[in-house]
């Protein structure tokens, strides 16, 4: 597309050089830089993206996007924030995908990549063509496209995964919205049909800084609903799913001017479940709407389950989908990898991995535990470097109070001090009576020590990792993966 069509559009810049020249693409790497793009430079938190514009023009851009005039021989968009306008240059030079697909988004800090699963697996139910994109990887209902680097990728490769699902003939995506997506304005321009809450709890201190900020971010979701540069992809209004029993939802609900949907099991909501049913295998509830009610028995467990399943039904009765649908799907559907997955290798205890790298998580996961173990519970778990230490020595107290035994042990330390990290969630804990704890810096040995104790009726909860078949230690992303580490373990002590 001609430079000078997108540029017009913007009302505070500089320009030197020609608009009237062809961009053909978008790029904010210098190390993915193609001919005739237009690189992006973003001040990072690390680097200074205005350090590779030489790179970029010498891998093919022609036009570069700055905050302050740089020493190249090709066009300058200078403007007084990159990130602000990226995405209006994104959308138009990769032809407004989004305008042509209808988007679901999920915020909140945890049932994120569940509640997505399950939006999805209703619509496919439903007939429809889907795209998935969120921490796992990013699929489409004809198959899938790539392991996921982040929740939520930065505009311009979510964009241009928009614009891939769009040609794959896609007419429906579930994405997770993560709160840096929404601070770094990663998901600007998207006009969402339907944006979901699950719920606010602490996580990501290290990056907002104070709980009122981590759910101001959240807000913004709900503040710019139906509110962006560009319009729905279908006819429908937007429509916000919120949690009833999250006091975060009030205020949500006054930050938006669209329609509100609830859904809860405590408080009074439009979309309900109660007798609530919780066993080892699956939990089963009575699901009222305001288009009908059923019994519904999943096969995936917890009370937070339910809530996934009620966001999801929320969502998809928003986007017309019938209620029998629904619930078969919620009743078919066995449950997301890495979250409360089993290992079976033949031993006679139970062993679970859960994805649960929040102190709120780990407690759903315990308590869910706590209801059906008739043995003894023990916890493997670690935090991860380079993300919020706060969060630590919570979730260390977590594990010890639900647990018989608690394996304090690595999650990815990244470039952190394993034995540090571990120092700062064991601090959580020293002073505790009555708990019983070993640490094993290895994550292997902490597992093989949990597996080596666990007699019959025993659950051993293998926290943090979920789906991921990666450590982070240093710089270096060696594999593992707690599912495979555990059987072959629970196999050789058989
Ligand atoms: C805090 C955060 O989100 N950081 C993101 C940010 O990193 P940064 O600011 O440090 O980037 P940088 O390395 O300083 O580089 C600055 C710029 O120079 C460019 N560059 C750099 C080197 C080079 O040779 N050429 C070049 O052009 C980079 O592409 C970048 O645009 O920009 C990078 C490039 O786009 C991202 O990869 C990086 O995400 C990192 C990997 C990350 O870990 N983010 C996490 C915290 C995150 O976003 N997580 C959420 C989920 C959280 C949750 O809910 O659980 C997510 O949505 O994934
Ligand atoms: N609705 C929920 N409320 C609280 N905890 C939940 C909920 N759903 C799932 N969990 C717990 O949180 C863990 C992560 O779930 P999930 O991956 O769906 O969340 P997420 O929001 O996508 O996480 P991330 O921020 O890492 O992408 C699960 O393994 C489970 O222990
Ligand atoms: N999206 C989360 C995932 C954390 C997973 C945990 N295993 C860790 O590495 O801390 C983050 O990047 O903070
Ligand atoms: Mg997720």
């Amino acid at each position: 597309m001609q430079l000078r069509q997108v540029v017009e559009k913007i009302l505070i810049k500089e320009v030197r050089g020609s608009l009237d020249i062809d961009v053909v693409d978008i790029c904010d790497d210098s190390r993915k830089a193609t001919a005739g793009c237009l690189f992006v430079a973003y001040r990072g938190g690390h680097v200074d993206g205005h350090q590779f514009v030489q790179q970029a023009v010498v891998a093919g851009a022609v036009a570069v996007l700055v905050e302050e005039p740089v020493d190249v021989m090709c066009t300058q968009i200078i403007v007084p924030s990159t990130r602000r306008v990226a995405p209006i240059f994104a959308h138009a030079i990769l032809g407004n995908p989004a305008q042509d697909v209808v988007v679901i988004g999920v915020t909140g800090t945890n049932g994120k990549t569940t509640t997505t699963t399950l939006i999805e697996q209703i619509l496919q139910r439903a007939g429809a063509d889907t795209g998935l994109i969120g921490t796992i990887e990013q699929r489409t209902s004809k198959g899938e496209l790539r392991e996921s680097t982040m929740t939520t990728p930065e505009v311009v490769e979510l964009v241009r995964t928009l614009r891939e699902m769009r040609d794959l003939g896609v007419q429906y995506i579930a994405m997770e919205v993560s709160s840096h997506a929404l601070e770094l304005l990663r998901v600007a321009g998207i006009a969402y049909r339907v944006a979901v809450f699950t719920n606010l709890t602490q996580d990501h201190l290290d990056f907002h800084e104070t709980m009122e900020a981590y759910g101001q971010a959240k807000g913004k979701f709900f503040g710019r609903l139906g509110n962006t540069f560009t319009p729905l992809a279908d006819q429908g209004l937007p429509v916000a799913v919120l949690n009833a029993d999250d006091p975060w939802s009030q205020v949500y609900a006054t930050n938006t001017v669209q329609q509100v949907v609830t859904y809860g099991i405590e408080q009074t909501a439009d979309v309900r479940a109660t007798n609530v049913d919780i066993q080892a295998n699956g939990v089963s509830f009575f699901l009222e709407t305001f288009k009908g009610h059923a019994r519904v028995s999943m096969q995936m467990t917890g009370r937070f389950s339910v809530y996934n399943a009620l966001a999801a039904t929320a969502s998809a009765l928003a986007l017309g989908i019938e209620l029998p649908i629904i619930v078969e799907t919620l009743q078919q559907i066995k449950g997301v990898p890495g979250r409360f997955e089993r290992v079976e290798a033949g031993q006679p205890y139970t062993i679970l991995v859960d994805y649960s790298h929040t102190p709120d998580s780990l407690e759903n996961a315990l308590t869910t535990i706590r209801e059906f173990c008739q043995g003894r519970v023990f916890t493997v778990v670690g935090c991860g470097g380079d993300r919020d230490r706060k969060k630590r020595p919570l979730m260390a107290k977590i594990a010890a109070k639900y647990s018989d035994v608690t394996v304090l042990t690595s999650d990815n330390p990244r470039t952190e001090d394993p034995e540090c990290i571990i120092d700062e969630m064991e601090a959580g804990i020293k002073d505790m009576q009555g708990i019983s704890y070993v640490r094993y810096t290895s994550r292997t040995e902490g597992i093989r020590y949990a597996l080596t104790h666990a007699k019959k009726n025993d659950v051993v909860l293998i926290a943090g990792k979920g789906h991921e078949t990666y450590q982070i230690i240093g710089t270096t992303k060696y594999d593992f993966d707690d599912r495979l580490v555990a059987a072959k373990i629970a196999q050789e002590l058989l």
